[in-house]
């Protein structure tokens, strides 16, 4: 800023020279040169503004400005008691209130000790309409003035303005309500549609009753995937990643898919291959996937190449069947490189029965196993459900039976909800988890008693085999049955 001396010499000077200038002027100039050298003197000695305002206006050309956008939104979070007005709003979609800076107000910011001052303006501005001069249009201009000292402008410019923009898309992710999309019954003439509905899926990774090592390598997975956009353009990959989540059904497969949109805010398609008859179809869904989502398909192993689809229930029959290796061809291809931030998901309950072309290297970059429920997943149940974080007297006895019986996270989940008294909640646990263990052992039996069934009709067949071949030379192969027998 200049120093006060340093303004005082110069309005000193300009005074000088305009009072020359009028003595001179008075005597020899004539009067609208006069006029002109006067104003001329008075441009060059005003003292310059030693402030800068950046004009912040709301479109650029066709599109949105996104510092504008920013700064609405990053601005709310600045709102002092100084503040007189401001604008709020809620519209049906949204979950909470909005609160925007309503026009003329002010606002001061600090960033590294620099002070910024924001306004908000709106101009209404006339447009004539150059078919009626009688008519002209009233349009409101809205924009931000943000005045700071000049000598700052590189670190406003630079850095203040590219935080503002992080700030607002942080804030944009955590009001955001998640959306899930899946796909209509009705089978119009253009086809199956997405519909949308909020996703309002309570699970996170703190309530997950998963193996804390497997979560956190899940977690960062996803942060990984996340920040390295830079690096998928750079090595000239699709930035997409697939997860692949197994395990027995009730193990939180889909609890885990819905944490995973909670953290990342990434919107949910649930593609129900079951409604889809036709590969353009599939296609056309695939396309109209947004980015930052995460494209679900459940129950892999049961899902594709469905009778019924092969022979096309007398709709298009020339159409190529669904399969699974068309489908994950196009998702590697077409679908992924047309989009950002891709996530597919693929669940089953039985790994072993995948086709291989979905266990190639590079298509599901992360297996996850969803297990029955460990003394590990139990107390994380316990602390979600009733709110225990130390020992229960019934832990001991629980954990023992855990060990002689496999049980899943959602069978407990459902004994916890049942009461609010943590000593009626356990004892319904250890009921369940007697009677998952004497239904084991009755099916171990039944198990063992079929065995032997079957190794006695075996013997009997090969009893009678060995019989009527008549030979008392035993080949080889009968040399090892007669072992059996
Ligand atoms: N690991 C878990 N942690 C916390 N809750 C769980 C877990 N697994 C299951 N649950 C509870 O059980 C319910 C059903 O679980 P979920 O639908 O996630 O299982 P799934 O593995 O997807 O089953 P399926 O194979 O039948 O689709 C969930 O809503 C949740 O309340
Ligand atoms: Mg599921």
């Amino acid at each position: 800023m200049p120093s006060p001396s340093s303004l005082f010499s110069a309005y000193a000077s300009m005074a000088a020279s305009i009072m020359l200038v009028r003595s001179m002027a008075n005597d020899l100039i004539p009067h609208p040169i006069r006029g002109y050298l006067l104003s001329t003197l008075r441009y060059y000695f005003k003292p310059r503004s030693p402030q800068l305002t950046l004009v912040i206006e709301e479109n650029c050309g066709m599109s949105r400005n996104q510092v504008f956008d920013a700064a609405e939104i990053y601005l709310c979070t600045k709102i002092s008691p100084n503040t007189e007005r401001l604008k709020i709003s809620k519209s049906p979609k949204e979950k909470n209130l909005t609160i925007r800076l309503e026009k003329g107000e002010k606002l001061v910011d600090f960033h590294e000790g620099i002070e910024l001052m924001w306004r908000f303006v709106c101009a209404e501005t006339e447009r004539n309409n150059p078919n009626d001069h009688n008519n002209s249009q009233r349009s409101e201009k809205r924009y931000f003035e943000l005045t700071f000292l000049k000598k700052h402008k590189d670190k406003i410019v630079g850095s203040y303005i590219q935080f503002v923009l992080e700030r607002a898309k942080a804030i944009k992710d955590e009001e955001r309500v998640l959306k899930m999309h899946t796909l209509n019954n009705s089978y119009s003439y253009n086809g199956v549609k997405w519909e949308s509905i909020n996703l309002e899926h309570p699970a996170t990774f703190e309530t997950l009753a998963m193996d804390p090592e497997l979560r956190n390598a899940v977690i960062e997975d996803l942060d990984r995937f996340v920040r390295r956009k830079d690096f998928y353009k750079r090595v000239g990959r699709a930035w997409k990643r697939g997860y692949l989540l197994y395990g027995p059904p009730g193990t939180g497969k889909s609890s885990l898919i819905a944490a995973m949109a909670n953290y990342l805010k990434f919107d949910v398609y649930d593609l129900q291959l079951a409604n889809i008859l036709r590969d353009s179809d599939l296609r056309r869904l695939l396309l109209a996937t947004a980015n930052r989502s995460i494209l679900v398909i459940e129950d892999i192993d049961c899902s594709v190449d469905l009778p019924d689809r092969r022979h096309g229930d007398g709709r298009k029959q020339h159409d190529a069947q669904l399969t699974l290796s068309g489908l994950l061809n196009f998702i590697d291809g077409l679908w992924s490189s047309c989009g950002d931030e891709r996530i597919i998901v693929f669940t089953t309950n039985h790994k072993d029965r995948l086709d291989p072309a979905l266990l190639r290297p590079g298509r599901m970059d992360m297996h996850i196993n969803m297990s029955y429920c460990n003394s590990h997943g139990f107390k994380q149940l316990v602390s979600t459900y009733l709110d225990i974080r130390g020992h229960h007297h019934l832990f001991g006895e629980i954990e023992g039976l855990m060990g002689e019986t496999q049980v899943t996270p959602a069978q407990i989940a459902e004994e916890l909800m049942r009461s609010e008294d943590a000593d009626v909640a356990l004892q319904g646990v250890i009921k369940l988890l007697k009677r998952k263990k004497m239904e084991g052992d009755e099916v171990e039996d039944v198990a063992d008693q079929n065995k032997a069934a079957i190794q006695k009709a075996k013997r009997q067949k090969l009893g009678n085999k060995l019989r009527r071949s008549g030979r008392n030379n035993v080949t080889k192969s009968n040399r090892r049955i007669r072992k059996f027998l």
